[in-house]
């Protein structure tokens, strides 16, 4: 298991309520979405206009796990309970009674069978673009401090004005890239996408560096000088800029280039600069194509989500260095905090009929302006990235 809160436990011992649970069930990485339910509900739910409690008050945890690892994960579900707290059970049209899951991605698919063995459930598929958007457009509506720019090392959150909103390009970088052309709620096309994506990173690099875990390659990243592979412009001009057609002597004139003239062996490198080198070259063509995209359909706004990129500053100013160049200041980069967890909200989102006794977990959009979702006051999303350790503090709404 990596990177999940540990699982709360009330004064007695007892697991959290949990009412809800989503999977997203990806290529490289399983994202989980739950609710739970406040211990005590000590915190008194919003009230209407004349004093009817019509909310409930909890958390929105998040948790990840590697595909690779999914015994891990059921495990994780069936050790806590996940499923059961407040699994939804078919009612009417249903089939023999048996608890389900929401669950989108191509695992949701790859996998069914082995959920359906190990803990008897159900998963109910939800398409993978419906639940992108659905989760994207939820938290841009709905979260505070969601999306940032970043430039030159500066994070600045960016203030969504929920009339102005569309459209927007998606661009989701998991193993693959999906880039989807968002026009509202359920509105949209996949534009286009690339196989370069995350799974490239972390495969091409696992087998150049010899790292063994994603983190420890993206932490070479940090030490590297992609310098010493790539061919710079200047290194092909004598250490002059080609200014005529806007190149700086220090613009990258081909990835990986130098090691054709080297003569070194992959042994003569080090591993932080192939990674550098790496990073740089799959985020600045995520950048780039992104950008044409957005100027194929006019589109100024390119929001980046999926799990390359991890908050990582480099990646978020590569990526934006190339949409800001490419546009010439056109389009602007930005950045979601809960970038991996888009496809798992949007399948939490599409529960619909609320079964449960005494916490009826509604559609949590629309939501009442300044209600109901509210970032963590212990978690400051200027300092610390969002990686699936956190949960959001959250009230869902009586139907
Ligand atoms: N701990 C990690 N282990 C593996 N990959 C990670 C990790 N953290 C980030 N990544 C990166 O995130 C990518 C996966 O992102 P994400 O979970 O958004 O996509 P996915 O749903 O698995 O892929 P797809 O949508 O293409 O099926 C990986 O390919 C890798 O580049
Ligand atoms: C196949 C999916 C949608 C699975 O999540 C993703 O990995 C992806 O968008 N890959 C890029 C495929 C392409 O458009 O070339």
């Amino acid at each position: 298991m990596e990177h999940n809160r540990e699982f709360e436990i009330d004064g007695n011992s007892n697991p959290i309520q949990i009412s809800r649970l989503a999977l997203d069930i990806g290529g490289s990485l399983i994202k989980l979405v739950y609710f739970s339910r406040n211990s005590g509900d000590d915190e008194d739910p919003p009230k209407d206009k004349v004093g009817v409690s019509n909310g409930v008050n909890g958390r929105l945890h998040f948790a990840k796990f590697e595909t690779a690892k999914i015994n891990d994960c059921l495990k994780f579900i069936s050790a806590n309970k996940l499923f059961l707290g407040g699994g939804f059970q078919h009612q009417e049209n249903c089939t023999n009674d048996r608890s389900f899951i929401k669950a989108t991605g191509g695992g949701a698919y790859k996998f069914s069978e082995l959920f359906k063995e190990k803990l008897g459930i159900s998963l109910e598929k939800e398409d993978e673009m419906d639940c992108l958007v659905m989760g994207a457009n939820f938290l841009l509506k709905a979260a505070n401090q969601e999306a940032f720019t970043f430039l030159n090392g500066q994070k600045e959150f960016v203030q969504i004005d929920h009339n102005d909103l569309y459209p927007y390009l998606l661009v989701n970088i998991g193993s693959g890239v999906s880039m989807i052309k968002v026009d509202g709620d359920g509105k949209f096309e996949r534009v286009s996408g690339t196989s370069v994506g995350g799974g490239t990173f972390w495969g091409l690099g696992k087998l150049l560096t010899k790292c063994q875990s994603f983190d420890e390659l993206l932490e070479l990243s940090h030490q590297g000088n992609n310098r010493a592979i790539d061919t710079l412009v200047g290194d092909i001009y004598g250490g002059m800029d080609y200014s005529k057609i806007g190149l700086s002597s220090t613009t990258i004139a081909s990835s990986f280039g130098k090691a054709i003239s080297d003569n070194k062996e992959l042994e003569d490198y080090k591993p932080e600069d192939i990674s550098r080198s790496l990073l740089r070259m799959i985020s600045n063509n995520i950048g780039q194509i992104s950008y044409l995209n957005a100027l194929r359909f006019g589109l100024k706004r390119i929001f980046f989500g999926g799990f390359f990129i991890r908050g990582h500053s480099y990646t978020m100013d590569t990526i934006s260095v190339a949409v800001h160049f490419w546009s010439k200041g056109e389009a602007k980069a930005m950045f979601l905090r809960h970038e991996g967890f888009l496809g798992a909200l949007g399948a939490f989102m599409s529960y619909e009929s609320p079964s449960l006794d005494d916490l009826v977990v509604n559609q949590m959009v629309p939501l009442p302006v300044n209600a109901s979702l509210v970032t963590d006051t212990n978690f400051d999303p200027l300092k610390e990235d969002l990686n699936g350790t956190e949960s959001i503090q959250c009230c869902v709404y009586r139907a």
